[in-house]
Order: C-alpha cells, then sequence, then structure tokens
C-alpha cells in the first residue's frame, strides 16, 4: 500500500481529517524549504503538497504566481526540487510529499526518468496541473508502476465522464477544486463544495481532498465535514511572505497547529 493510502486509512480509524499544506520549493529561500517542510510536519499536516516552480502558471492566482517567480529567480529546477525531496526523507521518512507542477518540466525530464528519479527522492505522489485524466492514462500507469501515486484534478465542471476516467487511474488521493478559477480566490462556497462531493463520491472510494479558498481555520472546519483533507496553499505563502525577518518556520508552524485544532475539534 502507498504511503499515501495508508495515511488516509489511519486517518479514518482515527476519525480525523487531513491536512495538506502547499508550499513551493525554493521560496522564500531555497535553503529554507526543507525546514520549512519539517515546520508543517510539528504543526500537524498529514501530506506535504510541494510546488515545482513554473515561469507560466496559468492555474494560479497572484500569490502563488510571485512564489513562482522568486524560487525561479533563486534558480529552483525540478532536479532542485527533487534534491529538496531527498533532503527532508533524511529526517522524515514518514510524512507523504506530492509533487505539485506543470506539464513542461516533466516532459522535458522525460515521464518515465521523472517518474524513477522522483520514486527515487522519496516522492510519493504528482499532480500535474494541466494533465486531464482523459488523455493520461500511460502517463498515471508509468507513475504507479515506478510506485508514485498519479493525483488528479476534479472540478465543478467536471462531467460525469471526466470524474469516471479520474476514478479508474487515479490513486492516493482525489483532487477536488472547490471553484473555478485560480488559486487563492476568496469566494469559497461550502455549501457548494458539499453538494459536489458525493457525485464524486459515487464514482470512486478513494479519499478526496478540496483545495482552492481555504484559508482559515473555520473555513477548513468546514469543508473538512464533507471531504477527507483539505490543502491550503495561498494563505501559507502569503504568511511567509509576511513573517518577520526569521520567523517564517516559527509563524508557519504556529498557523498549521491552529488549522489541526480546528480540524480536530
Ligand atoms: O491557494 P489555495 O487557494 O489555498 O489553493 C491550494 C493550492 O494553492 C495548491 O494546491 C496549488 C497550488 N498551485 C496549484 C495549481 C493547481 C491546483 C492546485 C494548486
Amino acid at each position: 500500500m502507498s504511503k499515501i493510502s495508508a495515511v488516509f486509512n489511519q486517518l479514518k480509524i482515527d476519525g480525523k481529517k487531513g491536512l495538506i499544506p502547499f508550499i513551493t520549493a525554493g521560496d522564500p529561500e531555497p535553503g529554507l524549504t526543507v525546514e520549512l517542510m519539517h515546520a508543517l510536519v510539528r504543526g500537524g499536516a498529514n501530506v506535504i503538497e510541494l510546488g515545482v516552480p513554473f515561469s507560466d502558471p496559468m492555474a494560479d492566482g497572484p500569490v502563488i504566481q510571485r512564489s513562482s517567480e522568486r524560487a525561479l529567480s533563486k534558480g529552483v529546477t525540478l532536479h532542485g526540487c527533487l534534491e529538496i525531496v531527498k533532503e527532508f526523507r533524511k529526517l522524515d521518512s514518514k510524512t507523504p510529499v506530492v509533487l505539485m507542477g506543470y506539464a513542461n518540466p516533466v516532459e522535458q525530464m522525460g515521464a518515465e526518468r521523472f517518474a524513477n528519479e522522483a520514486k527515487a527522492a522519496g516522492v510519493d505522489g504528482v499532480l500535474i496541473v494541466d494533465y486531464p485524466p482523459e488523455e493520461c492514462v500511460d502517463f498515471a500507469s508509468r507513475m504507479r508502476i515506478a510506485g508514485v501515486d498519479p493525483i488528479f484534478l476534479l472540478a465543478p465542471t467536471s462531467s460525469l465522464e471526466r470524474i469516471k476516467d479520474a476514478a479508474k487511474i487515479a490513486s492516493g488521493y482525489i483532487y477536488y477544486v472547490s471553484m473555478r478559477g485560480v488559486t487563492g480566490s476568496s469566494n469559497l462556497n461550502t455549501a457548494d463544495v458539499a453538494s459536489n462531493i458525493p457525485k464524486i463520491r459515487e464514482a470512486t472510494s478513494i479519499p478526496i481532498a478540496v483545495g482552492f479558498g481555504i484559508s482559515d481555520p473555520e473555513s477548513a472546519r468546514i469543508v473538512s465535514k464533507t471531504a477527507d483533507a483539505v490543502v491550503i496553499g495561498s494563505r501559507i505563502i502569503r504568511l511567509l511572505e509576511d513573517a518577520p525577518p526569521g520567523q517564517a518556520v516559527q509563524s508557519l508552524e504556529a498557523f498549521i497547529r491552529e488549522i489541526r485544532v480546528a480540524l480536530d475539534s
């Protein structure tokens, strides 16, 4: 069983919901990312979503775009992201890491090499934003053969057909995007999320993580009533931007702990 599946099984046994924070590899400083990842775990994260910076992140709002630009300007590549995961694995062999990115860097490396190197670095899942499930059967099986869970996005606009396609090839979890638009939006509608999730549950028993627009303990708690896990990205990137010099690690850990408490309450 994959590490991601094991985490979700344990959460279920414990009657808890998953917390999946997102950070961009290399932002604000390549040398800080591993420390931030450990802080996420101490705060109560169950899975870490690590963003591979990309120059044209079309699904991202201004906050994550900025974050991506900062990381790129510091020279962070896909290879560099894998090195970061390797470094993280020296002190944490348990917490699943999902690499989130766009197709271009993966295709430059080649899917097979990417799958093997990701696995060797200690990556547990990959989420390629511009890979729709119906076009990625081969990619998904390549990942699974390498021992990496392929994670796909579904949205409120996904047809039943696409939901079924994703259900067939996804493993680990399905990422349900709470709304149309880009990351960091402020118009989360928790009632919409609650009414859309059952459609996906009918098609699959894979856990469902929900992201986009979750930014505080209360929104996380409400969404977690219907989802198996919540993903938080832009709010974390802003927190890192706003942290006083030298305080990013502590601020991050404290924020994640607040979300953890809300999810467990
Ligand atoms: O930033 P938000 O609104 O909290 O959403 C999570 C999101 O940041 C993270 O999962 C993510 C970052 N970039 C993405 C691109 C597509 C899908 C998801 C993502």
